[in-house]
């Protein structure tokens, strides 16, 4: 099939229905024997075209994404050019705020970004468990703790989703009479999502989180990049053949793993950053659920990088000392650390799969997925950060400058380096607004929600249980919301989220212009983590994992002759653009590498 015909982008039942009918009639009146039959032909469609038409008018249905074949054309396009799929959806999403589309057997509702997706879709009655569970299943969590997280249908926020089983126990109880607490009568014990989800809020978006994470992920990472850039002093210190995203793979998978699940994981399983990135590659197919014997490579690399995970929780498991952690405060501690399990995420993550009574064979899908949402985003959104630098040095200048604002006072005997402040980093308005390019640019995601119950989009009323999906390029790419005269939506513009503002010296009085950083009046159109109640719990710390790495290869190291490299190691003579095999699959991967002679400076 070739994907490529299909040019149509919405579907006017109608012109369908017409084409049905002339070829209908044609057929009928070729035999011009049976008035009658050819009647009958004539006439059924109509009737049925009258009852859909009035029926979809009625409900005040959106247009739907056209389809050469029912069922199959979308889906197929989208499993093979999912690239071409998603400019079919841009397309007709810009003409229309909402629109249908068939993906296989799944009717969904395609939303453009903007007010429409955040107004409708990030309320507390949309959610994304059945896709969180997909996830899972698709990580290996056994059937049966699958099916404890199935059984509950409260969600995630304090009170129960309404329609819930809690809910409709609660309101059992108080047609009864009985008295109805805040969370309904289903036992807090019961409600995994919310267990997970308030463990997500304490350990990774708090402030003291942050903080901890920051810290240590500094420390974690200046040692790997030591290492990596030991070299003999004859050469004075310059290490050719640098390989940025292969190096930024290696140093942060390693810092943030060591931040995260402790030294541990890395010491009882060599080769574990290999691992890690054989089985990321595979991560979209295995929840799409392609059947495992299509599947063997995703297969064969899931069951490596889990038998690693589960090696590390068992030797983490005899180590740890569970009696102890029966008072362990990990909500009210977010920022505590300890060698065997590490962060207080970590910890928490084990204590809440095993309340939860799950099995010994779902701890190693429980860890993989953690470390995929840890490194999968975060590693090449630093990469086309420092990519985007090394291209342009007047750029990297700048960068520089604005960085050394954030550096910490150096060592008081030898002025050694110590290292940046994270939070300084984090508000510096530049190094923002080339972040807020790349995520801008390089993450493209279909945020996907279930409706609760029926709600209001554009005008539309979509039916309780829809599925709803907002797809950010629509949004990130809206030539009305981000273009400037000189540089349409779809460049990389450094300068896009900074304005120049006027500002006076309190003490000399004396007149100049500073950057500012602001996103008024687009935010809507910008949702690279997503939002509401399901937005990405990590997006706190992934900032100043990114500023912080970004911050230490440019400051840190002199770099030099910056070449691009196909995937078969030869020159090419492009920059690296979005890999197509992540299409859709939250930050796309560069699909060159960019190599460098570097050495270390301080
Ligand atoms: C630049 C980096 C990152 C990007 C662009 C990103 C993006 C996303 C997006 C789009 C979602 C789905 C949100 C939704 O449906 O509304 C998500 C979910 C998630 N992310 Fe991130 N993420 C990043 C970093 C991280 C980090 C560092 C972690 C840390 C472990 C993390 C952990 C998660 C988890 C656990 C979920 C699922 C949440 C749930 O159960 O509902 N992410 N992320």
């Amino acid at each position: 099939m070739n994907s490529t015909h299909q040019t149509g982008v919405l579907s006017a039942p109608p012109s369908h229905t017409q084409l049905i009918i002339e070829k209908m009639t044609a057929v009928a009146t070729a035999s011009q024997s049976n008035l009658a039959l050819t009647t009958l032909l004539v006439t059924l469609p109509l009737v049925a075209v009258f009852f859909f038409v009035k029926q979809d008018r009625d409900a005040k249905r959106p247009p739907r994404l056209d389809e050469t074949i029912p069922f199959v054309s979308n889906l197929w396009q989208f499993l093979t050019n999912k690239r071409l799929f998603i400019t079919r959806a841009r397309t007709a999403l810009a003409l229309h705020p909402i629109i249908r589309c068939r993906l296989g057997p799944l009717d969904l509702y395609l939303v453009r970004g903007g007010p429409h997706a955040t107004s409708s879709m990030f309320r507390a009655t949309c959610h994304s468990d059945p896709w969180i569970l997909r996830i899972m299943q698709s990580a290996g969590y056994a059937p049966a703790d699958l099916e404890k997280l199935r059984r509950d249908d409260t969600g995630s926020g304090t009170v129960p989703r309404t329609g819930s089983v809690a809910a409709a126990k609660a309101a059992k109880v108080a047609l009864a009479g009985g008295e109805v607490g805040g969370n309904g009568t289903m036992g807090l014990d019961e409600r995994v999502w919310y267990a997970l989800h308030r463990l997500y809020d304490a350990t990774m978006v708090g402030t003291k989180a942050v903080d901890g994470f920051a810290g240590l992920f500094q420390q974690f990472f200046d040692e790997e990049l030591i290492a990596a850039s030991s070299s003999s002093p004859s050469n004075g210190g310059w290490i050719s053949n640098v390989h940025i995203y292969d190096t930024l793979k290696r140093t942060m998978t390693a810092a943030a793993t060591r931040t995260t699940l402790g030294p541990l994981a890395l010491d009882v399983n060599p080769g574990f950053v290999d691992a890690f990135w054989s089985y990321e590659k595979h991560v979209e197919t295995l929840a799409f659920g392609v059947p495992d014997w299509l599947n063997r490579p995703a297969v064969q690399a899931r069951a490596k990088f889990t038998e690693m995970c589960q090696r590390w929780y068992e030797s983490a498991d005899a180590q740890f000392d569970w009696d102890a952690a029966e008072t362990d405060p990990v909500l009210a501690e977010p920022d505590s650390w300890e060698p065997v399990f590490g962060s207080a995420l970590s910890r928490g993550l084990a204590k809440w799969a095993r309340g939860f009574g799950f099995g010994a064979e779902s701890m190693g899908p429980v860890f993989i997925l953690l470390l995929f949402g840890l490194h999968a985003n975060t590693i090449p959104v630093c990469t086309w950060l420092v990519m985007e630098l090394i291209k342009d040095p007047e750029l990297l200048r700048a960068v520089k400058e604005e960085i050394a604002t954030a550096e910490l006072p150096r060592d008081d005997q030898d002025g050694s380096f110590k290292g940046y402040d994270h939070r300084k980093l984090a508000a510096l308005p530049l190094l923002q607004s080339i972040y807020t390019e790349v995520l801008r640019l390089h993450v493209g995601v279909l945020i996907t929600r279930t409706c609760a119950e029926p709600i209001k989009v554009a005008g539309y009323t979509v039916p309780k249980g829809s599925i709803l999906q907002a797809p950010t390029e629509v949004g990130h790419l809206d030539e009305a919301v981000w273009s400037t005269a000189e540089h349409p939506a779809s460049e990389f513009w450094a300068y896009r989220h900074v304005k120049e503002k006027r500002v006076k010296d309190e003490v000399t009085g004396q007149a100049s212009t500073k950057l500012e950083f602001s996103l008024a009046g687009r935010s809507a159109s910008f949702f690279p983590f997503g939002g509401g109640i399901g937005m990405c719990p990590g997006r706190n710390i992934a900032k100043p994992e990114v500023f912080l790495a970004a911050a230490m290869v440019v400051s840190r190291f002199e770099i030099e002759e910056p070449t691009w490299l196909k995937p078969d190691g030869s020159v090419s003579d492009r920059a690296a653009q979005n890999d197509v095999n992540y299409a859709n699959s939250v930050a796309a991967a560069p699909d060159r590498e960019l190599k460098v002679r570097w050495r270390m400076v301080r």
